[in-house]
């Protein structure tokens, strides 16, 4: 049987997703962007004009890495940060909140070492994702990086899908449709 495909143009370049079945009566056009240089470099400037008055950029594991490292040397950061998905033996006294994705449908871990609390503690931050969807990750980022003293300015990502394009909260290039039959 042939692949469904959804068709985005985002930044500049052009991607065929496959549509997935996740769930029940719903489907997704999978948008994976680890491997994909073109697409972090391309989506990265165009975000990056967007983001301004901010410290530190924030991420959860493991879509968000590249994107975030790509944005963080656009915008001459030193430094980023990841929330892990899983305590580490070397990490000291982690910061630990929970999250459940659209495509992930159960509970995953965020958590932050205290290397991680003390670049966020009293800066301007902005929460990076691939992908904002049911907007649960993101606001689990977010209740993270208040619990380590960090002020939220900006909620940014590549895409939004489904509902999550009307929040007029959050930055974002181009809108992803959700798929229901
Ligand atoms: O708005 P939401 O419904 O929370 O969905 C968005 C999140 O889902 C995906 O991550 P996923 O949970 O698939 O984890 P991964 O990056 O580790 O693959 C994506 O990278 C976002 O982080
Ligand atoms: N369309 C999508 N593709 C990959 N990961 C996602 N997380 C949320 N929506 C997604």
């Amino acid at each position: 049987m042939q692949k469904e495909l959804y068709k985005l143009e985002v930044a500049g370049v052009t991607r065929e997703l496959p549509i997935i079945q996740i769930a029940e009566n719903l489907k997704i056009a999978s948008f994976v962007i680890l491997g994909d240089v073109e697409i972090v470099e391309a989506a990265s400037v165009q975000l990056a004009k967007k983001l301004a008055d901010v410290d530190i950029l924030v991420t959860a594991e493991a879509k968000g890495i590249p994107l975030v490292y790509e944005l963080a040397k656009q915008l001459h950061m030193k430094h980023y940060v990841v929330a892990q998905k899983s305590v580490k033996p070397y990490m000291d006294n982690p910061l630990i909140n929970e999250v459940v994705s659209i495509t992930t449908q159960k509970k995953q871990l965020l958590c932050l070492d205290t290397e991680d609390v003390a670049l966020i503690k009293g800066k301007r931050v902005a929460i990076i994702d691939d992908v904002i969807s049911t907007g649960e990750s993101i606001k689990a980022l977010e209740d993270l990086v208040e619990q380590a003293g960090g002020n939220v300015v900006a909620r940014a990502a590549i895409l939004a899908e489904g509902d999550a394009a009307l929040h007029d909260n959050i930055i974002f290039l181009e809108n992803l449709p959700i798929f229901r039959d």
